[in-house]
This record gives C-alpha cells, sequence and structure tokens, in this order.
C-alpha cells in the first residue's frame, strides 16, 4: 500500500463511505431543510451549489483532513510563491502570475517576474489596439479583417474557447479562425475565407518544434507569398507567440514581431500569457485585463480562504470522493451557455493532461485512480443524447453543472428556457423517481395491469447521482477568468493529494517519437519491417493503396 492509501485520513474516509454510500440524497435534503445554506459557497460572482453531492458534514469534515494531511495549504503558498514544484522539469509553475493583477513581487531565482510580464502585457495592448483600430495595416495597406490563430493543444484550445465563450464581446470586424489540425482540410478550409491582404496569422507555440503547428505555419506562409511575394511583407501578417526566440527567428519570423512567456507557464495554464494575444485582439486589451483579473480574484480566494470555504478546494475533495471511494471513472462538464461549448474539450487538456498520471512524485506506481475522465456537451444537446446512461446507466458520473443568470447574446425567452432545464436536471438526477411514484403516472395515463407492470422497472428512476451546481452572474470576461481560474486549482489540489506532477506530460513524447520515425519511413518505397507486425502491416497496406491510387 502507497502512502496515500495507507494513511489515516483515507482509512477514516474508506469506513466513512462503508457507511453511508447507501445513503439517498433525498433523505439527506428531508432530514436538513438547511442543507443548500450550508453546502454553497460564493466567490467571484460565482455561486456554487454542492449539496446534491452524497456527503454529509461528516464526510466533508474527512475530506477536508485529507487535505490537510497532503499539507494543501503549503503547497498552495509554495505554487504561488514560485518554488519549483514541477519537480520532473525543475520549473516554476506560475500562471498565477501571469494574472497578478497586484502586481506584488514574484520571485523566480532570485529575479522578481513582473516587470518582464508586464511589459509582454504592454506590448500586446499596443499591438492589439493598432490592429483594432485600423492603424496596423497589411501589405496593401488595408485593415486586418481575419486572423487565423495556428498552434495545438495549449497553444489553441483556451484562446480557442474564451473567444467562442465571449463573442458578445468580439469586434465587429474581425473574424477569428483556429487551425490545430495537421490534417489540410482544417488549413484549406480557412484560407479560403481569407484574403492574404487582410489576414494576419498568429503563429503559437511554446516550444516552436510542433510538427503540427510548424506544418500549417509553412502552408499559411506559402500561401501568403504567392500573393504578396515580397518576403519583406510577412512582418505585417506573421506574429509569433513563444518562449523559443531562436527557433521563431528560424521560422522567418522578426524577433520584434514575437511576443514572449516563459518556462514557467505550462501550455494547458498559457491562456494567460502572450498565448492569449488572440483573445487581447479580439475581445480588445480592456477586457482581457479584465479575464486576467477574474482570474487573479479567485486566485486571492483559492489562496486565503479557509479549505472549507474554499472553492477550487471543495470541488477538488468532491471529485476524489467519487473518484477514490465511489469508483468514478469520469466526470462530466455541462455547460448550459452555448458559447462555452469548448468548455469541455479545454477541460479535458487542463484536467487529464495534469493528472492523468500513475507514477507519483517519488517515482513510485500510485495504488489509486487518478484523473478521471473528462467528457461533456453542452448540456441541452447532451440531454438529447447521452444523458439517458447520466440518468439510468450503470456508471456514476457526477456532473458539474454550468450556466449564468444573464447572457448577453441570448434571447430572453429561449433563456428561461434554457435555465429551467438546468435546474431541473440536477433536481431529477438528485431525487429520481421512486416505484410508487411511477406507478402513479402510469395509472394517470391510463396504463394499468400487466401492460403497467411490464412498463414499471424501465419508469424508474435510482437518482442519488452527484452534481456540483455552478451559477455564474453573466458570462463576461471577470467571471469567465475565474471559473478558468477555478477549475486550474480544483486539478492542482487533486494533484496534492493524488502526489503526482501535475505541471508536466511526459505521456505525449512517446507517440511524437513514433511517428517521426514512421514519417520518415512513408516516404520511401521499400517495405517497412521495423515495428510489430500489426504497425508493420498497417504501414505497407497504406504504402501500396498510396502507391496504387
Ligand atoms: O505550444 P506547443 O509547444 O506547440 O505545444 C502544444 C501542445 O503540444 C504538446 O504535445 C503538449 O501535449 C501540450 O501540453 C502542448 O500544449
Amino acid at each position: 500500500m502507497s502512502a496515500l492509501t495507507e494513511s489515516p485520513a483515507w482509512q477514516a474516509l474508506g469506513k466513512h463511505f462503508q457507511a453511508i454510500s447507501g445513503l439517498h440524497m433525498r433523505e439527506l435534503f428531508a432530514a436538513d431543510p438547511g442543507r443548500s445554506d450550508v453546502m454553497s459557497i460564493e466567490a467571484c460572482d460565482i455561486l456554487l451549489d454542492y449539496s446534491k453531492n452524497r456527503v454529509t458534514p461528516t464526510t466533508l469534515k474527512l475530506l477536508i483532513d485529507l487535505a490537510l494531511q497532503a499539507g494543501l495549504p503549503d503547497r498552495i503558498e509554495a505554487m504561488f510563491n514560485g518554488e519549483k514544484i514541477n519537480v520532473t522539469e525543475n520549473r516554476a509553475v506560475l500562471h498565477t502570475a501571469l494574472r497578478n493583477r497586484a502586481n506584488t513581487p514574484v520571485i523566480v531565482d532570485g529575479e522578481d517576474v513582473m516587470p518582464k510580464v508586464n511589459s509582454v502585457l504592454e506590448r500586446m495592448g499596443n499591438f492589439c489596439n493598432a490592429v483594432r483600430n485600423g492603424d496596423w495595416l497589411g501589405y496593401t495597406g488595408q485593415p486586418i479583417t481575419d486572423i487565423v490563430n495556428i498552434g495545438i493543444g495549449g497553444s489553441d484550445l483556451g484562446p480557442l474557447m474564451v473567444c467562442e465563450a465571449l463573442k458578445a464581446f468580439g469586434h465587429p470586424r474581425l473574424n477569428m479562425h483556429f487551425v490545430s489540425n495537421v490534417d489540410g482540410a482544417q488549413i484549406v478550409d480557412t484560407l479560403r475565407k481569407c484574403h492574404t491582404a487582410t489576414t494576419l496569422f498568429v503563429i503559437e507555440s511554446k516550444t516552436f518544434t510542433t510538427s503540427e503547428t510548424l506544418t500549417n505555419a509553412h502552408t499559411a506562409r506559402d500561401w501568403f507569398l504567392r500573393s504578396a511575394r515580397y518576403e519583406s511583407t510577412i512582418a505585417k501578417h506573421f506574429v509569433a507567440v513563444s518562449t523559443n526566440a531562436k527557433a521563431v527567428a528560424e521560422f522567418g519570423i522578426d524577433t520584434n514581431n514575437m511576443f514572449e512567456f516563459w518556462n514557467w507557464v505550462g501550455g494547458r495554464y498559457s491562456l494567460w500569457s502572450a498565448i492569449g494575444l488572440p483573445i487581447a485582439l479580439y475581445l480588445g486589451r480592456q477586457h482581457f485585463l479584465d479575464l486576467l483579473a477574474g482570474a487573479h480574484e479567485m486566485d486571492q480566494h483559492f489562496r486565503h480562504t479557509p479549505l472549507e470555504r474554499n472553492m477550487p478546494v471543495m470541488m477538488a475533495l468532491l471529485g476524489i470522493w467519487y473518484v477514490n471511494f465511489f469508483g468514478a471513472a469520469s466526470h462530466v462538464i455541462t455547460p448550459y451557455n452555448q458559447s462555452l461549448h469548448r468548455l469541455p474539450a479545454y477541460m479535458q487538456q487542463l484536467d487529464m493532461e495534469s493528472n492523468g498520471k500513475s507514477t507519483d512524485m517519488n517515482g513510485h506506481a500510485v495504488d489509486y485512480q487518478t484523473s478521471p475522465i473528462i467528457w461533456g456537451e453542452t448540456g441541452i444537446n447532451g440531454q438529447h443524447a447521452y444523458f439517458q446512461m447520466l440518468h439510468q446507466g450503470t456508471q456514476l458520473s457526477p456532473i458539474d453543472f454550468i450556466a449564468s443568470i444573464e447572457n448577453p447574446s441570448t434571447l430572453p425567452r429561449h433563456h428561461t428556457i434554457l435555465l429551467a432545464n438546468f435546474f431541473a436536471q440536477a433536481e431529477a438526477f438528485m431525487r429520481g423517481k421512486t416505484e410508487a411514484e411511477a406507478r402513479g403516472e402510469l395509472l394517470a395515463a391510463g396504463i394499468e395491469g400487466e401492460q403497467a407492470e411490464r412498463l414499471l422497472p424501465h419508469k424508474i428512476f435510482g437518482g442519488n447521482r452527484p452534481s456540483n451546481t455552478l451559477l455564474l452572474g453573466q458570462l463576461d470576461p471577470t467571471t469567465l477568468g475565474a471559473l478558468i481560474a477555478l477549475y486550474e486549482h480544483k486539478i492542482f489540489c487533486q494533484g496534492v493529494i493524488w502526489n503526482v506532477n501535475s505541471f508536466d506530460q511526459w505521456g505525449v513524447e512517446l507517440g511524437k517519437q513514433l511517428a517521426k520515425q514512421i514519417q520518415a519511413e512513408l516516404d520511401i518505397a521499400a517495405p517497412t519491417q521495423s515495428h510489430d507486425s500489426s504497425t508493420n502491416r498497417l504501414i505497407n497496406f497504406y504504402k501500396q493503396r498510396a502507391r496504387n491510387g
């Protein structure tokens, strides 16, 4: 057994689980009418109601014990203070410094990083103003109308998700495009919608070595030069965001047109850095600063609120309760705002790339589950697709319901219908439908006797399916910033308790190495023999067909 599973807090939770796993939330609500008053937290214009979880006050106390046993408060301070908590890469983890609107010094290797953070923000702001005002002109003297972000993973999902989420705040002249896939279909389709004279390419890559991004960037450059002809025009149409100035220069982008960030910013935590440039271009400097301010406010809440009133901490602990004690393999993210439709995809990288680990910080194999599978869709669409399984299937999948009270982009009648569904689903998952209720409904519909008995088992809902409800005041830059930071910190807390490094991603390397080798093999006609028989056969089958085709 590992130190975690042997620990007193873990053992106590295991015993407690045996005692209460049979309890139904209906009973818990009936026994305590004030349950949701106690089991809710308000911060940063977000209300978290976590009362529809299979917990009692004792569960919460034991979960807090688990967090204390893991030394969570010290780990939180270590992250904010710039300690090198990403031990496998010997790096600090300071996405919080990027949005440190209080501007208090944050020291890494003896240097305050805030002056350079502020200087890049300043340059980003000036550049965005010029593009948005129409002062930044393309090679024929026209203002920019289309912005194409080329990047993948953390250099795509954050900017894409935020630009979609805050479309209501977007600049009316600017069309945003995001190209991540190396499947040429995506860039071809995008370029078809753009004109060279009015398109700005933002090439985003932390490492500037990512093959998908560089391939797409070269294709964009070739397309551009076919019309613009002179290399000197590139400066007006290509900018880069990276930590690797050398590789940016080698690609042919003037480093004056490069916006820098640093190795203490993880890719999936980078939207607050210059990787947020497409966001700032689309929404404007002030809205980008508002996004940072919202995240900063959540950082303050996270850092300074006692654990039992701390929103990210409580969400982390509830997640652990289901993953490790109920054996839940997955966790569902269901935004009820259409504009948050890329949030589940964003959360997949944030959570699974952070905590999808089976080796702990000491290099030992873990003997407990870590990151759940994160999945989801907009809630309304999910209701008409996979919610059947969530209501009556055999798997327990806790759900996060997310909606905003106000939504600038929706029509009032639509919003009422949307929110009615949002409230109803969380209630339905909690209470279910008893046999007596189902029987009563059948009777009311005039279905009796044998037919009623046959249908009855299918009409029963067990309920007792847990969910968190997150109600945002409105979906604006500030609140979205806070919401994203909330999940970042939730994931961090879970990583601390699971004792994994949430900030490396070695698991993505093997596939990249093999792809490089196979790419070289695909370029030669001779059959491949260097792999296992399945891989050889697939490659050779492909080669033969591609040659004949
Ligand atoms: O920004 P880049 O260096 O191009 O990396 C893009 C993405 O690819 C990598 O493989 C990682 O899995 C991601 O964490 C990263 O965000």
